[in-house]
């Protein structure tokens, strides 16, 4: 419990935000990234983990900072709260099983979220008669995968829930498919056998002409169902479905990469704000007191930055495949063999739950072959990579954060998109932005390095930089004091989010 004196640091007049990301990392740091920036605007925040997160979030942040994760009040008004996931336990330090946390979610969160909030605005009436306080709870930040979960906590208390999607419109509009395609009768298959590549290369009605062309496979992979009652699948046309019950939507873009489908999404979503990169809106805040507040849940191995200083511009091939792909020992080696007869060199991080069954299915030949020009870590800071003047390509699983990192960094991409949004992006990426090539879903050493060397060396990868390089200026642009993505998050703020009185 807070004492007194603690209490009394924070002003009455301050709105709160209680913020809560969906619990995995990619959406903790993107929420984390959103609820600083509402912080510079005035707002108290408390910010809420799954308990098993937050001890994740303590034993990879260094001891100096934890007083800044703490739900003790401070004169920084941001602070954490928790709550349980209702989960078994699991691996400490790994993703926690998907489809276990979107069930869990939406059985576990509602109540003990609504119980946090009650003891949120008891503390601060209790605190009220003069003293100053923890002021009320006056807004919701809810990862628009939780909406469930929050839905009712925020008619309950009257307040303005706003709905965050840390996806790109083009995943939205690719879920808003699948709907009709249920009613078209493609959907459900009739087994996994229609998966043909015939089948999947089937073009679908998309409702935007400029980026018209995309296909089943481009969908987000949770329509390959054979069960109209799938669980994930109904979970996303609902997530979609209940977006416009918010009072607002946040997706995490810019009005220039996707402007079109900004625009079509907006007839049945009024009320969507792009606002993003988010990184690039919190470069611009000076002496930020949340600076040492960071997002990983694994402790990130900076010593890379040393060996890429090493390394000449543009030479090194950085490959990361996020937090909750998981592949194949054979996966790992073709890729390690087509890295290595690329003759490029490159940063590899493989997370300690990255490899199926088991870890150690680098060889000694590979290392040994690739020891004077490797380097392999287990988790990065990687933003700080992906800016790093010598890297010169990303090999990515195309989940949307390292998208637009790397779209922020002016790096382009050679893509293995593994599930969920990633076909989307990674569609995108390559076929409207022009900054990406594919790797075939049954990846092979020859591919590898022949894109690689495509990438690092040809007249197309060249291309491809100077468009990334492109993208990176129009991001930079959205994101400066009058760009569309920080006029977006002002209007959020006085049109949604301060309280009308
Ligand atoms: O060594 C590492 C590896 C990753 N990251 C960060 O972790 C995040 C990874 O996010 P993302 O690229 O989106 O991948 P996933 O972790 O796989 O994210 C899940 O959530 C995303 C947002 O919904 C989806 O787009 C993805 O498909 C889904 O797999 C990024 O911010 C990275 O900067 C690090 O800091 N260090």
């Amino acid at each position: 419990m807070a004492s007194v004196e603690e209490i009394a640091v924070f002003s009455s007049r301050k709105p709160h935000a209680v913020c809560i990301p969906f619990p995995v990392q990619s959406h903790i740091k993107a929420m984390l990234k959103f609820s600083k920036l509402l912080h510079r605007k005035g707002f108290s925040i408390t910010f809420v983990n799954t308990e098993f997160n937050h001890n994740r979030l303590l034993r990879s942040t260094s001891s100096d900072h934890h007083h800044l994760l703490s739900a003790g009040f401070s004169d920084n008004h941001f602070r954490f709260e928790t709550i349980p996931d209702g989960l078994p336990p699991s691996d400490p330090d790994s993703t926690q099983d998907i489809l276990s946390l979107f069930d869990s979610t939406k059985k576990n969160f509602a109540a003990p979220f609504l119980q946090l909030l009650t003891k949120i605005n008891d503390s601060a009436k209790e605190a009220g008669g003069g003293v100053v306080s923890l002021s009320p709870v006056t807004c919701l930040v809810a990862d628009a995968s939780m909406s469930f979960a929050i839905g009712s906590a925020a008619q309950q208390l009257g307040i303005p829930l706003v709905m965050f999607f840390p996806v790109a419109a083009c995943t939205i509009m690719g879920l808003k498919q699948f709907r009709a395609l249920l009613e078209k009768g493609i959907l459900p298959l009739k087994d996994e056998s229609s998966l043909t590549n015939d089948f999947l290369d089937t073009p679908i009605e998309w409702p935007v002409q400029k980026t018209k062309g995309v296909r089943l496979r481009d969908l987000p992979s949770f329509w390959r169902i054979t069960d109209s009652d799938d669980f994930l699948f109904n979970i996303f046309i609902e997530i979609v479905e209940k977006a416009s019950e918010a009072s607002a939507i946040v997706i995490h873009t810019f009005d220039a990469i996707e402007r079109d489908l900004l625009d079509a999404l907006s007839s049945t979503l009024p009320n969507m704000y792009a606002i993003g990169p988010l990184q690039l809106l919190l470069n611009r805040l000076t002496k930020d007191p949340l600076e040492p507040i960071q997002y990983s849940l694994w402790k990130e191995e900076t010593e890379c930055l040393e060996w890429l200083n090493t390394q000449k511009p543009n030479s090194v091939i950085y490959v990361n495949f996020g937090s909750i792909t998981v592949f194949t020992p054979q996966q790992v080696i073709e890729f390690g063999w087509g890295l290595a007869n690329s003759s490029h060199p490159f940063f590899w991080v493989i997370r300690p739950d990255l490899v199926i069954g088991e870890s150690a299915c680098l060889s000694p030949e590979f290392l040994a072959e690739t020891k004077e020009r490797s380097l392999i870590a287990s988790w990065c800071p990687q933003e700080d990579v992906l800016n790093h003047p010598s890297i010169g390509g990303f090999l990515t699983h195309c989940g949307w954060n390292s998208i637009i990192e790397s779209l922020s960094c002016g790096v382009p991409m050679l893509c293995y998109p593994f599930f969920g949004d990633q076909q989307t992006n990674c569609r995108f990426v390559c076929n409207e932005w022009d900054v990406g090539l594919e790797i075939d879903n049954d990846v092979k050493r020859g591919q590898v390095k022949t894109l690689v060397k495509e990438l690092m060396e040809k007249e197309k990868g060249k291309k491809m930089k100077s468009k990334a390089m492109e993208w990176k200026k129009l991001a930079e642009e959205a994101t400066g004091a009058q760009g569309s993505s920080s006029m977006n998050f002002d209007n959020l703020v006085s049109q949604v989010l301060l309280p009308k009185n």
